[in-house]
């Protein structure tokens, strides 16, 4: 058998793992330890002393993580108790069994990217739950909070669209098929407004997605979206109870979050699902990713806005969620560092929930590389090769691209882009919707 391609690594000096590693990280680090102290008199008034203490303690460990990763320390083990640290250094030590070079230690800039990339949104996570009684605190929500809250206008342009197509029964099968690809193209471009991206610094979305949609098309890479709308007719046809699940394994919460709400509206109203099931994050990750809180919070938030249509909007959804139509997931196995191909081995009761869909999409770009394996693929390698055995279900990731790979394209597709846009895997400019599965 042919080997497999090299896992990404911030190795190799100037590329985007490196630049990742070396700047982004240390960025995003500080302006963590930045978000504790500036809450330091807020943990006082809740706990008094004792909440100062924490917060000093939170940001000693943070510091002394930032420090590690600059000195490109050894990655040590957790030592914190949570249900996944067992894993997470038994990870660890199968990483170091990988090793014969060197002292044989796993480091920032040496092991794989996809690892020592997770590991360290976990120790910001060690961090804080070692620190109680602030042990709950999320030191992302704020700038979370603030990409939905600057995203208003799109937001209310956004929910406008969806309650005026309302009844979606009630409209021609091609006016259908139309909407469901627009919905579908505004849910990847909401992938643009991760803040790990930009370093947690603000990426919303200020003006109206919806028009600028025709003008985004020619930098769709790969559309396999007529493949999802005949895939989802054909469940609707065949499914026997009549159940069409969707399932969305979440991505990054204010913009994008509003995007996946406002499609999952729409496969419901249209009667084209039944149920759709989202999958977010039980602890705060790569600074923008949903977890309940954020999930509930935003609900709750659409729902209380004083535009009529988006207020709508958050009603119906509360709805969803009390009636079933919407159900909301979480699982350790979203936040530990192992591709997509280790599920059902590590999580089999997560691959085996996923097999119940008639469809998953995964939104973004960690997805992606979780996916595909974090390797260094040749581009024209087929989807369904790289995801080296995960198939549960049919699938879609729904990504723009933000790291250093992508397989599927055409022969000459690469070089093209390459010649004409030397950045055109990192920016977020570019997106794909790549289906895998039998349809
Ligand atoms: O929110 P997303 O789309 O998964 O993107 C996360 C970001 O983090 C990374 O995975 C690494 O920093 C990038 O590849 C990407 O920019
Ligand atoms: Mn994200």
């Amino acid at each position: 058998m042919a080997e497999l391609p090299a896992f990404l690594s911030a190795q190799e000096v100037g590329s985007f793992a490196y630049l990742t590693i070396k700047d982004r990280t240390p960025q995003i680090l500080t302006k963590a330890i930045d978000t504790l102290h500036r809450h330091k008199s807020e943990f006082f008034e809740k706990h008094g002393e004792e909440g100062v203490e924490a917060e000093k303690k939170a940001i000693s460990l943070l510091s002394k993580l930032r420090n590690e990763l600059q000195t490109d320390k050894p990655i040590i083990p957790l030592v914190d108790k949570h249900i996944d640290t067992d894993i997470w250094n038994q990870y660890l030590e199968y990483q170091r069994s990988l090793l014969s070079e060197g002292d044989g230690e796993p480091r920032w800039f040496f092991s794989p990217w996809l690892f020592v990339e997770c590991y360290m949104y976990r120790r910001i996570h060690e961090a804080v739950i070692q620190s109680p009684p602030i042990h709950d605190f999320d030191v992302f929500k704020e700038s979370k909070d603030k990409n939905f809250f600057e995203s208003q206008e799109s937001i209310n342009a956004l929910c406008t669209h969806l309650q005026q197509l309302k009844p979606a029964r009630d409209l021609s099968e091609s006016q259908l098929k139309d909407e469901f690809f627009k919905l579908l193209q505004i849910s990847l471009w909401g992938n643009k407004c991760d803040l790990s991206l930009s370093g947690g610094e603000s990426s919303s979305q200020k003006t109206s997605v919806i028009d600028s949609l025709e003008g985004l098309k020619p930098f769709i890479l790969i559309n396999d979206t007529e493949s999802l709308w005949t895939l989802l007719s054909k469940c609707k046809k065949t499914a026997k109870p009549p159940v069409v699940r969707v399932d969305i394994v979440l991505d990054n919460s204010g913009f994008e979050l509003v995007t996946d709400l406002v499609f999952a509206d729409f496969l419901l109203s249209s009667e084209l699902a039944t149920e759709i099931h989202f999958h977010g994050k039980t602890i705060p990750w790569f600074v923008s990713d949903v977890t309940v809180r954020d999930f509930n919070w935003t609900v709750e938030h659409v729902k209380s806005s004083d535009q009529e249509a988006t207020s709508a909007c958050g009603a119906a959804w509360e709805n969803y969620v009390k009636m079933g139509g919407w159900i909301y997931h979480d699982h350790i196995f979203w936040t530990l560092p192992h591709p997509y191909c280790a599920m059902a081995q590590v999580a089999p009761d997560l691959y085996a929930e996923l097999q119940k869909a008639c469809l998953v999409l995964f939104k973004g770009d960690l997805n992606y590389r979780k996916l595909v394996s974090d390797r260094k693929w040749e581009f024209t390698v087929p989807f369904h090769q790289a995801l080296s055995g995960f198939h549960p279900a049919p699938l879609c990731s729904i990504r723009t691209l933000k790291a250093e790979l992508q397989v599927g394209l055409q022969p000459g597709q690469a070089e093209q882009l390459s010649a004409s846009d030397p950045h055109w895997l990192t920016t977020g400019k570019y997106g794909v919707f790549q289906f895998d599965g039998p349809l």
